[in-house]
């Protein structure tokens, strides 16, 4: 299990995390769903150890990343694909992060079968497309049969069946019991593939519940309505009864008729006591991308000037407090000034005398320094915080197979 308390990271005067507290428990695939710029990355860089939390900690198996005994083994991870030296070939990639943690080199070859990329293996991974480089990247994680994954945007470049595969992958390591963490931009596939959700908007989080719960919680359900398309008096006689009884009726496309508001045994009984047929009467739920929109679009840093919800930022503070809008959609907290987002100057946040973490530290990208919003309001819609489940001990982790985290992502050959 990763448990973080109170984790919060500052560059300088960015805050990338703050205050995070959430478990990641082992049986099931739990999505880490942001906007850009949310903190995922920081946050699973100090899980790995790679950078260290301005406050707070954060724990895998009830001991930081670094004092893990046999951490290669015990945790895996794909954080940037792009992090190989691109003049070896795949096997020997895979080869020297084996030998560097006491990996037989048949678990290579039985990687390469699983990630499918047996018939390139000895090519030089600088060839490779962006799909093969994710593979290769899921392989290095797989190494050391690890008990806890995490895979930052797994599925990106790869082409459906792919995704297909990653999903699967997901889902059979979870299935054994595995602890599987997994960012990704992809709603449609995080609804497929996760069991629970952490979500987080500019560092803070936002939701810590199941996908079902959030959709839920998040989002309205519907009903579809039907009348016969012979007949479209009935389909105005329809509106007006159903707008007169309290319901919210949009046109769709098709000719159907959506209404929210009302349910639908009511619906029913007011279109049979109008003496309106139905053709259709249906339930339906928002997809996770409706719900994760809705709650998230305040927490947005970047947003088209074309985009209509640019202007949601101003939203006024719902009765739950500052911070969060009444559909739970997250609002800036007082304090809080758009940032423009710049490029990072070095690593402000790194103390004196501190070392690089293994992995190096991550090279310039952007920064948005200004001021942090003040402690956040409690989540209304947050979850209660689980239980935690006992830790395994050390020794009872994986199966004594082999290695874990692909900690070459800053810190490439290349790189130098
Ligand atoms: N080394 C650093 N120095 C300064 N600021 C940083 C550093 N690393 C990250 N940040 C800032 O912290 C914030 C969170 O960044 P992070 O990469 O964790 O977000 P993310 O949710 O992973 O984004 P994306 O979805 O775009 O990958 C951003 O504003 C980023 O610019």
């Amino acid at each position: 299990m990763i448990e973080a308390v109170g984790l919060t990271k500052r560059y300088g005067a960015k805050t990338a995390v703050y205050n995070l507290s959430f478990q990641v428990r082992p049986g099931a695939v739990t999505g880490f769903l942001g906007p850009n710029g949310s903190g995922k990355s920081t946050t699973m860089r100090m899980i790995l150890g790679l950078d260290a939390p301005t406050a707070g900690r954060v724990t895998i198996g009830g001991h930081p990343f670094r004092r893990l005994p046999n951490a290669p083994r015990q945790v895996g991870a794909l954080l940037d694909a792009k992090a190989v030296h691109g003049g070896r070939s795949a096997r020997n990639h895979l080869l020297s992060l084996a030998q560097l943690s006491g990996i037989p080199a048949r678990r290579v070859d039985e990687v390469l079968g699983v990630v499918g990329l047996q018939d390139v293996a000895r090519r030089r991974s600088k060839g490779f497309s962006l799909g093969m480089g994710q593979r290769l990247g899921i392989a290095a994680a797989l190494l050391g049969d690890p008990q806890v994954l995490l895979f930052d945007e797994p599925v990106n470049g790869l082409d459906p069946e792919g995704i297909l595969w990653v999903r699967n992958l997901m889902k059979g390591l979870a299935a054994e019991g595995r602890t599987v963490f997994v960012s990704s931009h992809l709603m449609s596939e995080m609804a497929l593939t996760a069991d629970h959700l952490i979500v987080i908007g500019r560092g803070q989080l936002l939701a810590d519940m199941s996908v079902r719960d959030f959709i839920a919680h998040h989002s309205a359900g519907f009903a579809r309505v039907r009348t016969p398309v012979d007949a479209p008096e009935q389909r105005e006689k329809l509106t007006a009864v159903l707008s007169g009884a309290g319901g919210h009726v949009l046109p769709e496309q098709d000719g159907a008729l959506r209404v929210s508001g009302l349910p639908l045994p009511r619906i029913s009984d007011l279109a049979h006591e109008a003496d309106v047929r139905l053709w259709e009467l249906s339930p339906h739920q928002a997809s996770l991308e409706e719900a994760y929109m809705q709650m998230t679009q305040g927490a947005v840093d970047y947003r088209s000037t074309l985009d209509p919800r640019a202007g949601l930022r101003a939203a006024v503070p719902g009765p739950a407090g500052p911070g969060y809008a009444p559909q739970g959609g997250y609002v800036p907290q007082p304090g809080y000034a758009p940032q423009a987002h710049e490029g990072h100057a070095g690593h402000p946040g790194q103390t004196p005398g501190q070392a690089p973490p293994p992995g190096g530290f991550p090279p310039p990208g952007t920064a948005a320094p200004g001021p942090f919003p003040g402690p956040p309001q409690p989540n209304p819609y947050a979850a209660p915080q689980p239980v935690p489940a006992a830790v395994p001990p050390a020794s009872a982790a994986p199966n004594g197979a082999t290695p874990g985290p692909d900690l070459t992502k800053r810190d490439t050959e290349e790189a130098r």
